[in-house]
């Protein structure tokens, strides 16, 4: 999918909701475990329930990781499910690689053409030429972890080296790599007052930004120091969307969830004249 899509489904849809499949056997519905596939059940209702109210879904790969080659074979399932029933969405796959440039080449490959999802998560600290490999696939965008949500983001990224942070570094340096039109950027809910720096040193570039909801990041702080003329943001909700309920009722009330945060997401680029 090219930028220019993802921006048209914004717009269209009037969301840039990105929600999480982090799909946990221990909490979702206990009926469910029944089924031959409780991870791929999940996720298709979860899927059809709120496919109208977001633009983005992000498989983590270490929920299904976890359950070995019967993890692997749901997370297969539910982006071939994702690819044919709703080809509009942009598919993440959040798996945080990055190596030497032929074991790059190799995870591109796995994510980008035997799974076929739209982008990758991918840690920087290996630099170019762990990063390029998968820059060099068309229509494949590729996310680099910037300033993440969590507390240890504070432990390297926000440190200075000869006066300037490291993730500041990550994001000049980087739009410097070829192909470097395909990169986004992660940058947590929770680090939102960092978004007028990180703004400076790309003005552009799409944000994939996790963190509101169950880590307490404000979709509204997102807004006021992150938007752009194109939106430029994908904000996703994991759990807080996904385990709304636990009963019959779990894709109704994921809907709800996802619902609330479209709505959110419409008054921000309307109150903008951004639609
Ligand atoms: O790359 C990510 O998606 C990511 C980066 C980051 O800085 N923080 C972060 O929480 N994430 C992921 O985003 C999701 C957040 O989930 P919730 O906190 O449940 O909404 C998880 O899959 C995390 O692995």
């Amino acid at each position: 999918m090219t930028t220019q899509d993802l921006v048209q489904q914004i717009r269209k849809k009037k969301s840039f909701l990105c929600i999480g499949l982090d799909t946990d056997l221990e909490k979702i519905p206990p009926h469910l475990l029944q089924t031959g596939d409780p991870i791929f059940e999940f996720n298709k209702a979860i899927i059809d329930a709120t496919n109208h109210l977001c633009v983005a879904y992000k498989p983590n790969t270490a929920f299904y990781e976890a359950y070995g080659i019967q993890g692997w074979k749901s997370l297969e399932r539910t982006i071939e499910y994702l690819n044919k029933e709703y080809p509009e969405q942009f598919t993440i796959a959040d798996a945080k690689r990055g190596d030497i440039g032929n074991t790059s080449t190799r995870y591109a490959k796995a994510f980008f053409e035997e799974l076929n999802f739209d982008s990758i998560t991918i840690a920087p600290y290996m630099g170019k030429d762990s990063i390029e490999p998968f820059l060099s696939f068309e229509n494949k965008h590729t996310i680099l972890l910037a300033l993440t949500s969590n507390t240890g983001a504070f432990d390297f990224q926000t440190k200075k080296i000869d006066g300037i942070e490291l993730y500041k570094e990550v994001l000049q340096i980087s739009k410097s790599y070829q192909g470097a039109q395909k990169l986004m950027y992660v940058v947590g809910a929770t680090k939102a007052e960092y978004l007028t720096e990180i703004r400076k040193i790309i003005p552009e570039n799409f944000l994939l930004v996790p963190g509101v909801g169950a880590q307490g990041g404000s979709l509204q702080e997102v807004c006021k120091f992150g938007i752009t003329s194109d939106i430029g943001l994908l904000i996703n909700s994991s759990r807080g969307i996904i385990y709304a309920s636990k009963g019959m009722d779990f894709a109704e009330a994921a809907k709800k969830k996802a619902s609330d945060l479209q709505g959110q997401m419409q008054k921000e680029m309307e109150s903008r004249d951004l639609l």
